[in-house]
């Protein structure tokens, strides 16, 4: 699946100009299209600059220390050989020391080799340790950098969390296992080709039963890597469901309705239920793929056993010596291993280049929300405001229009309030302003400049929004003022000013270490809140934000009315040249906006002040006096 494929899928509504397609466009589009299809099918060299990339120093120890695994056998084969050889010809020789001395001297070698051998073995585990974790942090750093960068839309494609799942297993493993395996090729490379060259001079034909010995597991083993790559992407919907009723079971955002509904073994079962199906399909699978291996390994162990009868033979008739013997043996024995580790490094490898797809279609996604090249800056302070021209959108997944020919502005140092029922558009109509989805039609612009003319984050940092569904960090209570500037001192007087204005130092002053207190129950003596004061601490990080816009998305919904009462009266006096847009159900709040909108399926249907809708009767004044009659 390429990265196009992936982003069709999110789908991306934007209006595309109608092309005509030249023949030369065509033959352009088709080699561009041969072109990504093949750099698609190598992925191994841009894997393997990554684990480059997460360490140097520690992948050239890797690959150093591989090599001298391959060679050091080697240098011990030889050695016994001439041990061998030495002692057998010092058994009929008139100077025995002399040929004692020659053994001692080999044995002495021999002995070396077996040191640096077990001294590159116990290197090896510090170091494939230290590199693995290397380049799992490496890697787990890319993947955060990527979703971090992925447009909102992408966070609500199912096709995203599939991909992002297959990424991240992968992605810790799947690069420096290539590297290992390259090595591997190498090292049984050049084993292979020592022992071979001493096989040929025997006898040609060990060669070619060796080749064809090894072949049918190789192919095994090639046909199974590509089942289990279909398996597993077709699996992991699943995968993902299980393991998202694992986490509902262990998790505190569900643990009272899972108690109160007595709905723990019900999600018990559900999650057994698809692992039992997992498991079954994976051991299936499992076992066709070992009966494969047994036969393929079987015919290979038959055709290697008539050579070894061959040697046995020739030393039988004298054609051989006992040294010989010996050489002959081990080099069969080495030149199997390494044909067995070279053919199962390649298929390996071609099992990694197809596994690598499932950590570049992550990779790979590129957003579309993107900030043009010569950005323009954001006119500071704003003369006229925020403008809504015209302004229509449909949610990417969907065919329904979430906004109507939007026409709203918002000038500085003015309050505007928007109001409707629920899901008629006016949380959509902020996530369009911060330029988190684009309009699908109309304008939205800032001192007659579109949004998308402006760095993003320039944009992000000049509007403060607390949405509905504002984060609760579990961190301090400063931290969780802080994070709405951390361009401030940590210590900054700022932070405890703009909990004031929310009304959450009032809360923070009665924690037990104010505001240094660990907030939530994540972590050892976290104080947990109210969902109104936490409110008032995810209000006091948007005051911190120096914007010149500020937009408040039902944030005081949980507030006690005396408490919210108090947040816009200071909010008021407060927001100065800032341009600030309200969103609540509490029409009482709403009276002191300088314009109220209304919304309804998507339009506006109403606009005026509080007393103006009033007397024009519509669905403002009902709503009103519907809420009044509460009240009274
Ligand atoms: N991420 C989304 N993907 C698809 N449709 C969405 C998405 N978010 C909202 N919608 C739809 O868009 C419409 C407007 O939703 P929106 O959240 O803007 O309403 P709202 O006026 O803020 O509602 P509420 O008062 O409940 O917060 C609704 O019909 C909703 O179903």
């Amino acid at each position: 699946m390429s990265t196009g494929n992936l982003l069709d899928k999110v789908g991306n509504k934007k209006p595309s100009a109608t092309r005509r397609s030249t023949p030369q466009s065509r033959v352009k589009r088709s080699i561009l299209k041969f072109k990504q299809k093949f750099e698609n099918s190598f992925r191994l060299l841009p894997a393997l600059r990554l684990v480059w990339q997460s360490s140097r120093g520690w992948t050239v120890a890797r690959v150093v220390l591989t090599l001298m695994q391959g060679i050091l056998p080697l240098i011990s084969i030889y050695l016994a050989k001439l041990i061998i050889d030495t002692v057998a010809v010092s058994l009929s020789a008139a100077d025995k020391d002399a040929a004692f001395d020659r053994v001692l001297l080999f044995l002495g070698i021999a002995g070396a080799i077996a040191i640096l051998t077990t001294f590159c073995n116990a290197c090896t585990e510090l170091v494939n340790t230290a590199h693995a974790q290397r380049v799992t942090d490496f890697m787990q750093g890319i993947i955060h950098a990527k979703s971090i960068e992925a447009d909102l839309a992408y966070y609500e494609n199912a096709r995203y969390y599939d991909a992002l799942q297959r990424a991240q297993k992968e992605a810790p493993y799947r690069p420096p296992q290539i590297l290992n395996r390259l090595a591997g090729v190498g090292q049984n490379g050049v084993l292979l080709l020592a022992m071979v060259g001493l096989l040929l001079s025997l006898h040609w034909g060990m060669v070619g039963i060796l080749v064809v010995a090894s072949i049918p597991a190789m192919l095994v083993r090639v046909r199974y890597s590509r089942v289990m790559y279909r398996w597993q992407r077709d699996k992991t919907s699943m995968e993902r469901q299980s393991a998202y009723l694992g986490w509902m079971l262990t998790t505190d955002r569900f643990a009272k309705e899972i108690r109160l509904f007595e709905l723990g073994t019900f999600f018990s079962k559900w999650y057994l239920r698809l692992r039992k199906q997992i498991y079954q399909e994976r051991v299936a699978l499992t076992t066709k793929q070992s009966i494969a291996n047994f036969l393929a390994q079987s015919l290979a162990s038959l055709l290697v056993f008539s050579i070894y009868i061959f040697i046995i033979y020739q030393t039988i008739q004298g054609a051989l010596n006992l040294g010989d013997l010996v050489l002959y043996y081990q080099a069969l024995n080495k030149s199997q291993a390494a044909l067995k580790g070279l053919l199962k490094g390649v298929s390996g490898l071609y099992e990694d280049n197809l596994f690598l797809a499932n950590l570049y279609d992550f990779l790979d996604l590129k957003p579309t929300i993107i900030a043009p090249a010569q950005p323009q800056p954001i006119p500071q302070p704003m003369q006229h405001g925020i403008v809504f021209e015209n302004v229509s959108f449909q949610y990417p997944t969907t065919n329904r229009t979430a906004l109507k020919n939007i026409n709203l502005t918002v000038s500085p140092g003015e309050t505007i309030a928007l109001v409707g029922e629920n899901g008629s558009g006016k949380t959509t109509l902020i996530t369009l302003l911060c330029r988190l989805y684009e309009p699908t039609e109309g304008n939205i612009s800032i001192d007659g400049i579109n949004v998308d003319r402006f760095d993003i984050s320039e944009l992000r940092h000049q509007i403060s929004v607390i949405f509905q569904d504002y984060a609760k960090y579990h961190l301090s209570a400063r931290d969780n003022i802080w994070l709405g500037n951390v361009e401030l001192e940590r210590e900054d007087e700022e932070i405890m000013a703009a909990a004031r204005r929310s009304g959450a130092d009032d809360v923070i002053q009665k924690l037990p270490q104010e505001y240094e207190t660990l907030l939530g129950k994540l972590f050892e003596n976290g104080e947990e809140l109210s969902i109104g004061q936490w409110q008032k601490i995810a209000l006091a990080r948007a005051f911190l934000r120096n914007s010149q816009a500020i937009v408040l998305d039902e944030p005081t919904s949980a507030m006690d009315p005396k408490a919210e009462y108090e947040v816009f009266n200071k909010f008021r006096q407060l927001i100065k040249d800032q341009a600030a847009i309200l969103i609540t159900h509490r029409l009482s709040t709403v009276k002191m906006a300088d314009r109220i909108y209304v919304m309804d399926s998507g339009s506006i249907i109403e606009s005026g002040t509080h007393d103006e809708l009033i007397e024009l009767n519509g669905t403002y004044a009902r709503l009103f006096e519907t809420q009044a009659q509460n009240y009274r």
